[in-house]
């Protein structure tokens, strides 16, 4: 066997540690698998007195130190956030060193410069773990599907969210209870706003969306919602329909209104109907449908968050950025030939689900009727359910840009008659009421 390859692993939370884990655990299977075994050179941390576990020799404070370091071949990043980890990642792949991170929001932020970087530089950028943890997702996008057309890419891609989305339904648990659970089993972001805000999952869209439609986008073009304002009385609503809400990434081919092709990336709540794959999705687990022409529809489903399943992403990467260097090669770069235009999200149809407290008198209804007629927006299914003086108005439109449709809830939230918009939403698949 020939000499070890030496990693730089920066970070070491509650992805980190189990990095190290593997790394110790699987040593001897990791080396027949690469054909060297692989060491670890150090490891970065802030705090070290945190990790009296790991070996003294390893343990540094100084992480540009170790990334500019002779002996070091390969550097793990499991920091997370843009500084200081993009100058020690640009360092580390101007200094010929492969990168592997799971770091989402640089990647979505300003990928294209690390591509850069690495393509210059001969040497592997890969980062599975980064978009919906264990789940194998981006490698099947960049290499099995190379061939296909892909039309689109829809999932839930936050397991965080999802976890509270799951709790606020099946239980009736109160948001905070619910984040803070998903910050203890150590699935929610340093910062839990990045999860709640959608931040995290718009990140992972604009990766997901680069990989499927060989085009460049950043999390500054992915149309985001979090789950923020969604109300108990949103998932009373749904229960209603028969649907449940999801925090969904939505990637699409579409087009524009001169014919081209364009690309749609948004990211937001959603009702689905139960009998929807997706709805069935709980706890902090991922799942993702991937549609290419001649593949159809595929889905990809497992745990996307949590220490071990994302160090299990990260050891995958890991052992082929390994194999490359030992053959003297470089895997699949970026492909961004394609540079669709990213179509804004009022352009982009969508379908509304909308609940309306109104008073019950006569021309409510067609009033309501008309403000739809107004914006081009058409009507799927009405449903009233009378209290007293008063009433609730369920609408589901067909689809319609966007725009037309929030011009036509902000028209009803200022009709005299209608006491309170109680609900308004996307909704995704067939609803029937
Ligand atoms: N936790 C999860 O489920 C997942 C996390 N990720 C990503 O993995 C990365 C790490 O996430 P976690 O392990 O959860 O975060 P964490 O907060 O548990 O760990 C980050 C570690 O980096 C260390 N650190 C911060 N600044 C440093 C510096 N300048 N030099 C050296 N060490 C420094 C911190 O002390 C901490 O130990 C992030 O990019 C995150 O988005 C990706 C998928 C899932
Ligand atoms: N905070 C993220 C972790 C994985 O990317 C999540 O909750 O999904
Ligand atoms: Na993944």
């Amino acid at each position: 066997m020939g000499d070890a390859l030496r990693i730089a692993l920066l970070g070491c939370g509650v992805v980190g540690s189990q990095v190290v884990r593997l790394l110790d655990e699987q040593a001897g299977d990791l080396a027949a698998r690469v054909g060297v075994p692989l060491e670890l050179a150090g490891v970065a941390v802030r705090r070290p007195a945190r990790h009296t576990d790991l070996p003294a020799g390893l343990v540094t404070t100084d992480a540009a130190g170790l990334v500019a370091r002779g002996d070091v071949d390969i550097v793990v990043e499991v920091i997370g956030g843009i500084e200081p980890v993009r100058s020690l990642l640009l360092d580390a792949l101007a200094g010929g060193k492969s990168v592997v991170s799971a770091n989402k929001a640089l990647l979505a932020e300003d990928g294209a410069t690390l591509h850069d970087a690495a393509a210059k530089a001969g040497v592997d950028l890969y980062y599975e773990a980064a978009v919906a943890g264990a789940i194998p997702l981006l490698r099947p996008l960049r290499e099995s599907l190379a061939g296909d057309r892909i039309t689109r890419v829809i999932g839930i891609v936050n397991g965080t969210t999802n976890f509270i989305l799951s709790r606020m339904d099946a239980t009736g648990a109160g948001f905070d209870e619910a984040l803070g659970e998903a910050t203890e089993l150590g699935y929610a972001e340093a910062d839990p706003t990045a999860d709640v805000d959608g931040f995290d999952a718009a990140a992972k869209a604009a990766i997901l969306a680069g990989l499927a439609f060989h085009t460049r986008v950043t999390a500054s073009d992915v149309y985001r919602e979090g789950i923020g304002a969604v109300s108990a009385a949103d998932v009373a609503s749904a229960k209603a329909m028969n649907c449940t809400i999801k925090l969904l990434a939505i990637c699409e081919r579409t087009r524009g209104a001169d014919g081209t092709e364009q690309v749609a990336v948004r990211v937001h709540p959603a009702m689905l109907p139960r009998s929807h794959p997706l709805a069935g999705v709980g706890d902090a687990f991922n799942a993702v449908f991937v549609e290419a022409d001649a593949a159809g529809s595929l889905m990809f489903y497992g745990r996307g968050a949590g220490g071990a399943p994302t160090a299990s992403a990260i050891l995958g990467d890991l052992v082929a950025v390994a194999r490359n260097r030992v053959r003297g090669s470089r895997g699949t770069g970026e492909s961004s030939y394609a540079a669709l235009r990213v179509q804004p999200m009022g352009e982009v149809t969508t379908r509304y689900h909308v609940a309306l407290d109104v008073a019950d008198q006569p021309g409510v209804l067609a009033a309501v009727a008309g403000a739809f007629a107004e914006q081009g927006v058409s009507i799927q299914t009405v449903r009233q359910e009378g209290r007293g003086d008063a009433a609730t108005l369920v609408l589901v439109t067909h689809t319609a840009t966007d725009d037309a449709l929030s011009r036509t809830v902000r028209h009803l939230a200022d009709m005299p008659f209608v006491r309170r918009a109680a609900s308004v939403m996307r909704v995704e698949g067939t609803v029937n009421e």
